[in-house]
């Protein structure tokens, strides 16, 4: 770690001074400070003996420590909880508080040239639905009935390009699927959609048709049977496939959907299963639970089984409990063949579908286990061409390139390149300019590496600040208000009652839950209802679930504050923004958290902050994301960034009445972030708790920092990491001690660390280790010389596909 001599929190005790004393530790250069400092400090007692006291040297220290070294750029003093400009007498111990603006490494000029501040428009949206005259829902082979129900109820006008692909082949063929396709561009109705299509045309035999209504004759019920099983790696994800099947059955009250996930009450699942249900949603580890022990769980009319976001089932080590769902399937249905079915068209074969944004190993692995006979379908969108001239787009596509899964063609995309100690005020910067006025953005999410640091960011912004004023008087300076920065609100931190859909979005409601809150600190006069949510894979489920349908259904501007929980498959209206405040752990993760906006066809941004040095290479990475020359990605100047985000500074304050004041304060911005600085700073040494969530965030952080992936661990080199520095963007005036930076250990112990959280977060018990078993036919469907011969087509179909980008592969 380079070490830029700055004297972070050196202060020497009042009891030292005139006593023999001894210094150890450090630098050679810091203990002569320190001695040369004690000495004067000695001389002057014995000068003024009758002013010497604690009164009369903090006053001092400010030129004893600019005077010593004459090449230091001027450093503010912290006179203890009083504001550094003051002429407070304090009698707290005295420290030197490492500046915001000095010291800081500066960005790549190559970074720096790489800024463009003229708006280049950008391109066409490539996630878009296709113009409705050309290919309406009809002519994807959809029935009439659900056609209009798309278009008149649902808003919807025309299939995107991969609705296009995937439900004409679906509703053409039985084979199994492989979807590849961007985010946001609609895979969720195009697996659904020729799925109930299919369902529909069940009928039951005419001696079980019910006699209660001719026009129900022959349809099915929920007791007809489980016809599709739907696989999805996070609980969240599960409850928005489930919410979208409830939408699309609305008019279809005989069959219904449910959900089974991690986190729920396995007897109040048991019961829905007991009911019946005709299409089931949920996580592999609850599923293959109910499997094993949920008798009423009847798997054998089970016909097609969707395994959505198959990149991140995989990564999450799903892999044993997907091979035993998969046995399970095959062996009851098997078993069923014999017996009697009791609905009408029913195929004998179950058809399999995967979906997943990119072609790794782990979904190669996904493929052996799950498909046999697979169409791979995908929607170029290489040359960024609007899908109206796709066709176009792929006769210009030169032979053999596999395309790259890509950011959307719209997303904005820019980085900013922040040195350490500003990276909080940068990010309260950018939060304030995005939100200054009511109407321009609705809202944001902001991406950060662990939960610990989610939690701190969160109080950091839900908090009120209590600045000092511009220019402080005597009578500011013995105002306590001013120095005193009030604690964190005490929120309910009972679990939330789960809101109905139709329950109002009060803000009462909203304040009842601790991971909502307003955040008066990034409030502007013409937008002051900013609300801030917190979401990472330690809260509970039920506060999950409620956190994130407040977010989704809040009229009023917010901000989400997550983990990489949110990153993968989550349609959150209305988000303009994506923020990565600490950058992603894989350029896969990138595309899926940018995805969260720029979704079917609306516009986003997104902005990555990166640190200066190695990190910048990481703009080489975010441009190739985002179809190299092509893509729209630009640099933003950081300094600009916080010129414009504290040109007004605003204070908020509740009176005695309970009325809420906001004050604008003018000045300097670089004063007024340094202000905003070190009001963190004084909370955090103030309050005890704020102290330890900071610590907690800051060890968390760097521990986080070590799990990014290795082919990206050059530029996001833990080792490299100034802690220090970053202490700063933690509130902390120093690096917490006895923290463990995990060099030489850092990768496997980050590894371990990463596979914890991501435990934590997806709730999942019985996850194995997601070790290989190449070769082992056990699981990949039907078995026997026919299932291994099919397997290793696929195996070798897939293998090719990765390598050389076929764009299609059928195994006979
Ligand atoms: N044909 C359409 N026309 C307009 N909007 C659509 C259409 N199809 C889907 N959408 C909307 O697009 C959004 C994204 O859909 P969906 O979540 O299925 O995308 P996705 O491809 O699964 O994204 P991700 O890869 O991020 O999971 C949803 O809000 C959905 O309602």
């Amino acid at each position: 770690m380079a070490d830029d001599g700055m004297l972070m929190n050196f202060f020497i005790r009042e009891d030292l001074v005139g006593t023999k004393s001894v210094f150890k530790g450090g630098r050679w250069k810091d203990r002569l400070l320190a001695k040369k400092s004690l000495q004067r400090r000695k001389d002057k007692k014995t000068r003024d003996e009758p002013l010497t006291g604690s009164n009369a040297v903090p006053a001092k220290l400010r030129e004893t420590v600019s005077n010593d070294d004459v090449s230091r750029p001027t450093k503010r003093q912290k006179l203890d909880g009083a504001h550094p400009r003051s002429n407070s007498t304090a009698t707290k111990p005295k420290e030197v508080v490492s500046s915001l603006f000095t010291y800081n490494p500066k960005a790549k000029p190559s970074a720096a040239a790489q800024t463009q501040t003229e708006d280049v428009p950008a391109l066409e949206p490539s996630n878009a639905p296709l113009p409705a005259s050309a290919s309406p829902f009809t002519s994807l082979g959809l029935s009439p009935f659900l056609s209009t129900h798309l278009t008149q109820n649902l808003s919807l006008t025309a299939p995107t390009a991969i609705q296009k692909a995937v439900i004409t082949q679906l509703l053409k063929e039985d084979s199994d699927a492989f979807i590849q396709a961007e985010t946001g561009s609609g895979k969720t109705l195009a697996y659904i959609l020729p799925i109930l299509q299919r369902i529909l045309a069940l009928s039951k035999p005419s001696s079980e048709t019910p006699v209660n209504g001719a026009d129900k004759a022959g349809k099915l019920d929920r007791t007809s049977g489980l016809f599709a099983l739907i696989l999805a790696p996070t609980r969240e994800l599960t409850h928005q496939i489930s919410a979208v099947l409830t939408r699309l059955l609305r008019p279809l009250p005989w069959l219904v959907a449910g959900t089974v996930t991690g986190g729920a009450t396995k007897n109040h699942e048991k019961s829905r299963i007991r009911k019946g249900i005709n299409i089931l949603v949920a996580t592999p580890g609850r599923l293959a639970d109910h499997l094993e022990n949920t008798e009423v769980l009847d798997v054998s009319s089970v016909r097609w089984l969707v395994l959505d976001e198959g990149d991140r089932l995989m990564e999450l080590g799903f892999e044993e409990e997907i091979k035993g769902i998969v046995k399970k399937l095959e062996e009851r249905q098997d078993k069923r063949k014999l017996g009697r079915l009791n609905v009408v068209g029913l195929s004998e074969r179950r058809t399999t579908v995967l979906c997943s944004a990119t072609m790794k190993i782990g979904v190669q692995k996904l493929g052996e286990i799950s498909l046999k006979d697979a169409v791979h379908i995908k929607v170029d969108t290489e040359t960024f061409i609007s899908p109206t001239t796709n066709q176009d787009a792929a006769e210009q596509k030169p032979q053999g390139k596999e395309t790259a899964f890509l950011t959307p063609a719209q997303l904005k995309q820019s980085y900013i390149v922040v040195p350490p100690k500003q990276r909080l005020v940068t990010l309260a910067a950018l939060l304030m300019r995005t939100f200054a006025r009511k109407g321009s953005v609705m809202k944001a999410i902001v991406f950060l590496s662990c939960a610990d640091s989610v939690d701190f960011h969160f109080e950091v912004f839900a908090r009120k600040a209590v600045l000092p004023p511009k220019e402080t008087t005597p009578s500011d300076q013995n105002s306590k208000s001013h120095q005193r920065t009030r604690k964190p609100e005490k929120r309910d931190t009972s679990p939330p009652k789960e809101e109905s859909a139709t329950e109002p979005n009060s803000t009462k409601r909203k304040l009842d839950i601790p991971t909502i809150s307003p955040t008066p600190i990034l409030s502007s006069p013409s937008n002051p209802s900013l609300m801030i949510h917190k979401l990472h894979g330690s809260l509970e489920q039920k506060l999950r679930t409620a956190t994130l349908q407040s977010f989704t259904r809040s009229t009023d501007p917010s901000i989400l504050l997550c983990t990489d929980v949110a990153s993968r498959g989550l349609d959150l209206p209305n988000i303009d923004l994506v923020i990565e405040y600490d950058p992603p752990f894989s350029s896969d993760d990138h595309l899926h958290r940018v995805g969260r906006t720029a979704r079917a066809g609306k516009e986003g941004r997104a902005c990555c902050f990166l640190m200066p040095g190695p990190e910048e290479g990481y703009i080489s990475i975010l441009r190739s994301c985002a179809g190299g020359e092509l893509g729209w990605v630009k640099g933003e100047d950081a300094e600009n960034v916080l010129k414009k985000g504290f040109v007004n500074q605003i204070t908020h304050n509740t009176t005695k009445d309970n009325v809420d004041v906001l004050t604008i304060q003018e000045g300097k911005w670089d004063d007024r972030a340094t202000d905003w600085q070190l009001d963190v700073e004084r909370w955090v040494i103030d309050d005890k708790c704020a102290g330890e969530l900071a610590r907690k965030a800051f060890t968390s952080h760097v521990r986080a920092y070590a799990t990014h992936v290795v082919a990206e661990r050059g530029i996001f080199d833990v080792k490299g990491l100034h802690l220090g520095h970053l202490a700063k963007a933690f509130a902390l005036r120093e690096r917490p001690g006895h923290m463990g930076r995990g060099n030489g250990n850092a990768n496997t112990n980050g590894r371990r660390h990463r596979g914890e959280r991501r435990r934590v977060s997806e709730g999942e018990a019985n996850r194995n280790d997601g070790k290989a078993q190449r070769g082992n036919d056990d699981g990949l469907g039907g078995g026997g010389d026919e299932g291994q011969d099919a397997a290793r087509k696929m195996r070798k179909k897939m293998r090719e596909q990765a390598g050389a980008g076929a764009s299609e592969f059928n195994i006979g």
